[in-house]
């Protein structure tokens, strides 16, 4: 139910978030035709995953954890032997002291089990303390490293992002795979202890006791399949939910919320979402009730079938009467026992569910991961050819960049203009290799992009995208990104000075120290044109043969403009500079102008050329000045 109303009570109401619908192969649930057998045959496999995992993770740890599953196997031996033993002296014959005193060895081996037990369990807890927060690292570094690593054509792929959060989920149940998996080898170790007495005692005992406890175990099974089909139906909502979660609430966009008075349909979106997340959630739970409710009546039935059948066993004689009491403890064990390990064998079943979508969305980064070739690109790049190059997004009709030839000289600044859409950015994207082209080739001095080695060629690159990021780092960072040239600061401030940042940042609170995210405690903030300066001095520091500036000075002042594109033209020797932009006035830095129409090059000249020649290019710049 939709319980914030849309703010204006005189507006039609708002339509609902769209529902996405996933097709094709991501719109199948991997369990629907998985069977009850298929989802418990699972188990080995992933008993294994895990303990490969944790082992590359802590083996002494994982040795430990060994250890203490068989301490806990032996302690529970000894404290059922030990218990029958006492019984049978308790409820033999003699005066009572006497008894007592016969009973007092096995009693004190009953506490010395019980003792190792908790002893063992609480290692057990403490290796498994040691053990899941490596393991939650490594699986969430190994998703952040395979999603950073991906041909950046697979972001926009159908589903991709579905499944990442997916993948999400299963890093987050990775908390409570070891101890799922710890308590469940520990049932099954006291389990086969507890069996061998029962069955010693009376051989119809342990398979009755199995019939008791299975229905429990199917329950857990099943309700764990009705959970993990919600969930995956509910996998595009909860992504596109989050999304808009960190969109709405993240303070860099708090005037654009605010004073478009979008808060109330905002809110409005959120609660609808998160209802039709709930709907389906509540959806499934008569389900699980009803899973619940009929194996816990059969799980009754059986267990009302084992005690009459051990008081028919005592009361026929067919078994004495301290054996009948030691049965008595040693099925509570089994049962417990019995209990834990389907318990626990039906959690790691639902762990593994959410795990296996992980590992699948991993096999599918490593897919994406680029394969190019191992060519390097030299350190001196003199040209950078591109050879009728095509590409086109996935899922989109037409070419962003169609049939584009162009070659690029070293010292050249080549300035790139077209309306919206007309493929600049995708053509910046191709020069860099960050796409590969559908047809055609782009060559850096006669190596073709796609068969060389991609870090070799973005060691070569500097870009400032259209779309930066302000990295909540401190400014030196925000610089350096993290790769300082020189152990002192000179090259850093050379950067800053050369988009004429040094004053700013002089009078930041610790300089070149201070954090640049105001949210965080003692962060500071800059203006959107201070950061574009910032994304300008992280690519002159990079001091790389192609720098590619996209849009570069869209929020800066006119003094911050001249001076980037001053320091552009100073630069531009040793260089290949590639300048995207709509300031057509800024293109008179430009050796060449290429103008750019539905993913073509329409026209191209110096800028007094174009201006004069009575193309798009003119067209533009008429329509510039006609304000
Ligand atoms: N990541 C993407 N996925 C799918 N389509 C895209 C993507 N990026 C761009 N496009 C499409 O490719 C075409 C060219 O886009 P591109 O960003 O190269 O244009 P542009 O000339 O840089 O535009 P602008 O001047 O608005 O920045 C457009 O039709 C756009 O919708």
């Amino acid at each position: 139910m939709t319980r914030t109303a849309p703010p204006e009570p005189d507006t039609p109401p708002p339509p609902p978030p769209a529902t996405i619908t996933f097709e094709g192969k991501y719109g199948e649930n991997p369990l629907a035709g998985a069977g009850f057998g298929a989802m418990c045959r699972r188990l080995p496999a992933v008993l294994a995953h895990t303990a490969r995992m944790a082992w590359a993770v802590d083996r002494t740890g994982v040795l430990l954890l060994l250890l203490c599953q068989l301490l806990t196997g032996g302690a529970a031996a000894l404290v059922l032997a030990s218990t029958a033993e006492a019984m049978r002296h308790l409820l033999g014959a003699g005066p009572v002291t006497e008894r007592l005193h016969a009973s007092l060895p096995a009693l004190l081996a009953v506490t010395a089990g019980a003792a190792a037990g908790r002893i063992s369990g609480a290692l057990a807890s403490y290796a498994d303390g040691r053990i899941t927060p490596l393991l939650i690292t490594e699986a969430d570094v190994a998703l952040v490293g395979a999603v950073c690593r991906v041909e950046s054509a697979a972001y926009g792929e159908d589903g991709f992002s579905d499944r990442q959060e997916a993948a999400e989920v299963g890093v987050t149940r990775t908390r409570t795979m070891v101890q799922d998996a710890q308590r469940f080898l520990a049932a099954l170790i006291r389990m086969a202890a507890a069996a061998g007495v029962v069955t010693t005692l009376h051989p119809t005992m342990l398979p009755l006791l199995l019939l008791a406890v299975l229905p429990a175990g199917a329950g857990a099974v099943l309700s764990a399949r009705v959970d993990y089909e919600t969930h995956y139906l509910n996998v595009g909502d909860r992504n596109v939910r989050s999304m808009m979660r960190w969109w709405a609430t993240y303070s860099r966009y708090g005037d654009e919320v605010r004073a478009n008075g979008m808060t109330g349909y905002l809110l409005y979106w959120y609660r609808a979402l998160s209802d039709r997340i709930d709907r389906r959630t509540l959806t499934a739970a008569p389900r699980m009730l009803r899973i619940t409710l009929t194996t816990a009546a059969l799980g009754g039935l059986f267990l009302c079938l084992t005690w009459a059948v051990l008081a028919w066993l005592a009361v026929t004689g067919r078994v004495a009467l301290p054996v009948a009491a030691t049965a008595v403890v040693a099925v509570q064990t089994a049962l417990a026992a019995l209990s834990q390990f389907v318990q626990n064998g039906a959690a790691m079943f639902h762990t593994s569910l959410y795990l296996a979508d992980m590992r699948s969305f991993l096999g599918l980064a490593a897919e994406r991961a680029p394969r190019r070739g191992t060519a390097a690109v030299p350190e001196r790049v003199d040209e950078i050819r591109l050879d009728e190059a095509v590409y086109r997004y996935p899922g989109k009709d037409r070419p962003a960049v169609d049939g584009v030839s162009l070659t690029l000289r070293r010292g050249e600044i080549l300035a790139v203009v077209g309306e919206n859409g007309s493929g600049k950015s995708t053509l910046t994207r191709l020069l860099t290799g960050i796409l590969l082209p559908d047809k055609g080739r782009v060559l850096w001095d006669g190596t073709d992009l796609a068969g060389a080695d991609p870090d070799s060629v973005w060691r070569r690159t500097a870009l400032v995208p259209q779309n930066f990021a302000c990295w909540p780092l401190r400014v030196r960072e925000n610089v350096t990104l993290g790769q300082p040239r020189t152990y002192d600061d000179d090259a850093v401030w050379e950067a800053v000075d050369a988009v004429g940042m040094r004053e700013p940042v002089e009078r930041l609170p610790q300089g070149l120290d201070t954090l640049l995210a105001k949210e965080l405690w003692g962060g500071a903030e800059l203006s959107g044109g201070q950061w574009q300066r910032l994304a300008c001095a992280r690519a002159l520091y990079r001091d790389t043969p192609l720098v590619i500036l996209d849009e570069p000075t869209s929020q800066m002042d006119p003094r911050g403009e001249h001076q980037i594109f001053e320091r552009i033209r100073r630069g531009a020797a040793g260089r290949m500079t590639i300048v995207v932009t709509h300031q057509l006035e800024n293109t008179r830095c430009a050796d060449r102008v290429v103008v750019m129409e539905h993913g073509r090059i329409v026209e191209q000249g110096t800028y007094e050329e174009l201006a004069h020649a009575g193309g798009l290019f003119a067209d533009l710049v008429r329509l510039a000045g006609d304000r």
